[in-house]
């Protein structure tokens, strides 16, 4: 691993969770009851230092630079050592096995931040890094994963798959040296999670660096954290981090008793000859939201399958005395209430992803379960897939694709019902997390936005989305060019989208519904298709899923339909494997999960739900 304390955090903290803390506390001594004492001596020495510091680089008539001084400090190694020493560092270049490691854990750092003052943290990666070497010839199928490297591969995948993005053909070598740089920046991202941290980068009082030692080449690089361009590259990371928390003991159960070992099911898709494509690809059975290694250690039972239909699953055969299932909406389990009945031990019932509707939250509710999601987790995938599919119905995109893949060509074809986006009207039914995103992703076209929902939103940021609101849905949907469902599927909303809401509609109207398949009438979809009532529909939810072969909406005309894909990306699957991870943790440890992720809590249905 890195001499210099890079990672550490993540490693002291798998040390606590296994409730082996790398180091043990003495009992208290007299000393350290005066530790506030201390405190004032030790900053107070800071101070000279500093000041000491401050004359010697004044001296010569420039200000004091910590970063020049780093320089300074590594151009006289250079000189003065590494060229003087070829031997030595020719050795140490093959690569090193260390007998002391430094590490800078949590509150080492909170120590440094908000006593000392520090003003700059620098994290420093090197060449010829066996932890890296480790992570980058490491395969994350689920099989071969060691029970350390398991969680620590996990916080540095993102500069993994970005090394991997960008020089996939790459040598090995070469591979390294990238990853060993980028995995700097994921360790200045996973500083970003304290918020004594991110309160000093944002103030401008406290800068993070990175630096990178190049022992064979004998070079030196520095660089600043750019707030805006990590935020962005390693936000899951953030989020993968800022999951785990930091004491490793279970301290209580809010549904059960200590130390408990749980039988946990998880019902996925299965991914086959995908499933190794991409280390990211966690939502599957095979990598089961890489989370089996972290459960098994505990002592649970983690069960996965993709089996969920009909008496004979495989799912089925655990019901009756799992206590918490997860599952996603893309390839739902549907707990309805026989299963609910069925299932004596169950607690929990965790979605991977948001939309918990393939539950029947009112008998969850009366066998006082607990039902939350990963809230947030994929409502940028959604909005963006969203824009997508405004845009392939407004161009006439389907038509035009199939006549190449045909060998055909027939511009007239296509055309004739082809159009801009700009000056249209485009209404969202449901502005929550995904509306608005997908209104202010529309915001740019120049479009008519409108928007109905059970609650306005405040004036400003209303004026900021650029939306209307609509307080009537009879008075919006004749006035849209392009109607997009995002509220959730309830018994409210349920066949919503009749034979008579679709005649309120503009002749030749756009529907896109990425919410749920039940919210539309099936056939009355179909028959104002055939009619031309509606002009194209696309969306990418079924009722039921998978859909059958004989799913009307696979053979009407206009349509652009895929399976349902829009919230399971690659950056969406680590955020909501990180999100239910994180609620799994907290189950254990009897602690409430955000807030927001309630869909029902002690037997009570959020009122959005009902
Ligand atoms: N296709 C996918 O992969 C995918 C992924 C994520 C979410 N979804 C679906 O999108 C839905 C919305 O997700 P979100 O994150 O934006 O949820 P959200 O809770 O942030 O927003 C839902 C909005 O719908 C409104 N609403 C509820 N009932 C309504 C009604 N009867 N009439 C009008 N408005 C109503 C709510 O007030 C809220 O503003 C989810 O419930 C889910 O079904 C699909
Ligand atoms: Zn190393």
């Amino acid at each position: 691993m890195s001499l210099f304390g890079s990672m550490t955090d993540s490693i002291s903290e798998k040390l606590r969770r296994h409730g082996k803390p790398i180091i043990r506390r003495r009992p208290r001594s007299s000393q350290e009851a005066c530790h506030d004492d201390l405190k004032t001596v030790a900053a107070a020495k800071v101070d000279q230092i500093t000041a000491e510091l401050k004359k010697i680089s004044s001296s010569d008539g420039k200000p004091f630079d910590p970063v020049e001084r780093i320089k300074e400090g590594f151009v006289t190694f250079k000189k003065e050592k590494y060229d003087t020493n070829p031997a030595l560092y020719g050795e140490l270049a093959k690569g090193q096995s260390p007998k002391v490691k430094y590490a800078g854990v949590g509150a080492a750092i909170e120590y440094a931040v908000l006593h000392l003052k520090v003003e700059n943290i620098v994290i420093i990666g090197h060449s010829a890094c066996g932890g890296i070497k480790g992570l980058m010839s490491f395969a994350l199928d689920g099989n071969n994963s060691t029970d350390f490297i398991e969680d620590w591969v996990k916080i540095c995948l993102p500069a993994k798959s970005k090394v991997l993005a960008e020089a996939e053909s790459s040598a090995f070598e070469d591979q390294c040296g990238r990853c060993e740089r980028e995995a700097v920046n994921v360790s200045l991202a996973n500083l970003l999670t304290y918020p004594f941290v991110r309160e000093g980068v944002v103030k401008g009082t406290l800068a993070l660096k990175g630096g990178y030692y190049d022992f064979v080449k004998g070079a030196f690089e520095l660089w600043e954290l750019q707030m805006m361009a990590m935020r962005r590259f390693t936000g899951a990371a953030i989020r993968a981090c800022s999951s785990s928390s930091s004491s490793g003991y279970f301290a209580r159960h809010l549904h059960a008793s200590s130390g408990e070992s749980k039988k946990i099911v998880g019902v996925f898709y299965k991914a086959n000859e995908y499933a190794s494509k991409n280390p990211n690809f966690l939502g599957c059975v095979e990598n089961s939201l890489g989370i089996r290694n972290w459960l098994e250690s505990q002592g649970h039972q983690y069960i996965v399958t993709d089996d969920k239909e009909g008496l004979d699953c495989e799912l089925e055969k655990h019901i009756p005395d799992l206590h918490v299932l997860i599952s996603t909406p893309f390839h739902p389990a549907y707990v309805t209430a026989e299963r609910i009945k069925k299932a004596k031990n169950l607690q929990l019932l965790l979605t991977a992803g948001i939309g918990s509707d393939h539950i029947d939250l009112q008998a969850a509710a009366a066998a006082g379960l607990t039902v939350a999601e990963v809230t947030g987790s994929n409502v940028v995938s959604v909005a963006e897939d969203e824009l997508m599919r405004i845009l392939i119905l407004m161009r006439n995109f389907v038509p035009g694709y199939n006549q190449v893949v045909n060998g055909e060509w027939n511009v007239a074809g296509i055309a004739y019902r082809a159009y801009d986006l700009e000056g249209k009207t485009i209404g969202t039914v449901g502005a929550g997390r995904i509306g608005k995103l997908l209104l202010q992703r529309l915001k740019p076209f120049g479009c008519n936005l409108l928007y109905h929902d059970r609650l306005q939103m405040e004036p400003e940021l209303e004026k900021e989305i650029g939306a209307n609101y609509v307080e009537n849905l009879n008075e919006m949907l004749p006035k849209c060019d392009v109607v997009v469902l995002n509220m959730p599927l309830t018994e409210k909303t349920r066949g919503m989208f009749n034979k008579e809401m679709i005649a309120k509609m503009k002749k030749g109207v756009l529907i896109v519904n990425n919410a749920r398949g039940a919210i539309m009438d099936r056939q009355a979809v179909v028959e104002a298709m055939e009619s031309g009532q509606i002009g194209g529909y696309s969306g990418d939810v079924w009722d039921p899923q998978p859909a059958p072969k004989d799913h009307p909406w696979r053979y009407m005309p206009n349509q652009a339909m895929t399976p349902h894909i829009s919230g399971t990306t690659m950056d969406a699957q680590i955020r909501y494997a990180a999100g239910t991870k994180d609620m799994l943790e907290k189950y254990f440890k009897g602690e409430d999960f955000p807030a927001q992720n309630y869909i029902v809590k002690d037997g009570v249905i959020a009122p959005q739900y009902m």
